[in-house]
């Protein structure tokens, strides 16, 4: 298998305060996953707030460096201190796409704008002929066009076509990669799915693999191939999205599906967690455990004693 993603044993502290009361957060420990270059995946990181699914999504982008542990992209290391060829080229091969599409794109500047400096900085190109075709074809592969697109502001699109166009400018240099953190919670409900169906044919019809980025449950469990469920910066529980999904076995992933109310009880106003899990779940917290990867694909952390 070749990898083209190599998270390897990587932590992030971040240290707060001055020399009197200094705080360390750990808001990532030991993460490790892989991805293959050859299957293209949706790869889905799921956690409450504040779990840590940013800073691991900013440390992939090379935005942020991990305090210890690597990552390796296509073998090379990312390292946002590389020099600017490097950097252009790894960003074109690795693009996020962020949570509020209004705030990715300036209100003041028409939409196409933002997508032909993309076109401009990653193709190397200022033909106009050739930037226009550009941008068409990434308008076209998220089910625009540039005809639709041309003359409009952000506030003239509604959110979920908005989140299309950041989606259509991070495909302009034909990336393998996307890294999208929670982008379709900023996106009305009627339209969310219409954007998650777009990340399954990306990674369907053309190959891309997507980590996705999100709290919410059902949208995984629709999409994914594999997920990570994270807890306070630590991987819990790894493997198949349904398998873990349908039948978590680490206590913090059943309080997560257990806290998600089905139809059935949202109707009688109660969640299917009992006082037990409850504890389960807050025994496990801040504890280091060990994450343990087994023989049917799925990693599970255990503790000492448990
Ligand atoms: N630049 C920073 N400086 C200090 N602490 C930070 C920084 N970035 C993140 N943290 C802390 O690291 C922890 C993880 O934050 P992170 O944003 O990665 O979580 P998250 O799962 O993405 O949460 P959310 O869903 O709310 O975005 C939190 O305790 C957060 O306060």
């Amino acid at each position: 298998m070749t990898t083209l993603l190599d998270v390897r044993d990587v932590s992030k502290r971040f240290t707060m305060g001055g020399l009197l009361g200094r705080k360390v957060v750990e808001a990532v420990s030991d993460a490790s996953f892989s991805l293959s270059a050859e299957k293209p995946e949706i790869f889905t990181i799921i956690g409450e707030s504040g779990s840590g699914k940013t800073t691991l999504a900013r440390m992939i982008l090379g935005l942020e460096d991990p305090s210890s542990g690597e990552i390796l992209f296509q073998g090379q290391k990312v390292d946002r201190h590389a020099g600017r060829e490097a950097r252009l080229k790894f960003m074109a091969n690795v693009q996020p796409v962020f949570q509020n599409p209004f705030e990715a794109f300036n209100p003041l500047k028409k939409i196409e704008r933002y997508l032909e400096s993309t076109a401009r900085r990653f193709l190397d190109t200022s033909d106009r002929a050739a930037i226009d075709k550009a941008m068409d074809e990434a308008l076209q592969k998220v089910g625009l066009s540039l005809k639709e697109v041309r003359g409009r502001f952000p506030h003239e699109m509604s959110g979920g076509q908005l989140q299309r166009c950041a989606i259509a400018r991070a495909l302009i240099p034909s990336p393998p990669l996307l890294i999208a953190d929670e982008p379709v919670s900023m996106v009305d409900a009627s339209l969310r799915m219409s954007i998650v169906n777009l990340l399954k044919s990306l990674r369907d019809d053309l190959g891309v693999s997507v980590i996705y980025i999100t709290h919410d449950l059902a949208t995984a469990y629709y999409i994914s191939n594999r997920l990570i469920i994270m807890q306070r910066g630590r991987i819990v529980e790894m493997g198949d999205a349904r398998t873990v999904l349908e039948r978590p076995e680490h206590p913090y992933s059943q309080l997560l599906k257990a806290s998600v109310l089905s139809t059935d009880d949202a109707g009688a106003g109660k969640l299917g967690t009992d006082p037990d899990m409850l504890r389960r779940a807050n025994d496990s917290m801040g504890r280091a455990g060990r994450l343990v990867a087994r023989a049917d694909g799925r990693s599970v952390r255990v503790y000492e004693g448990a």
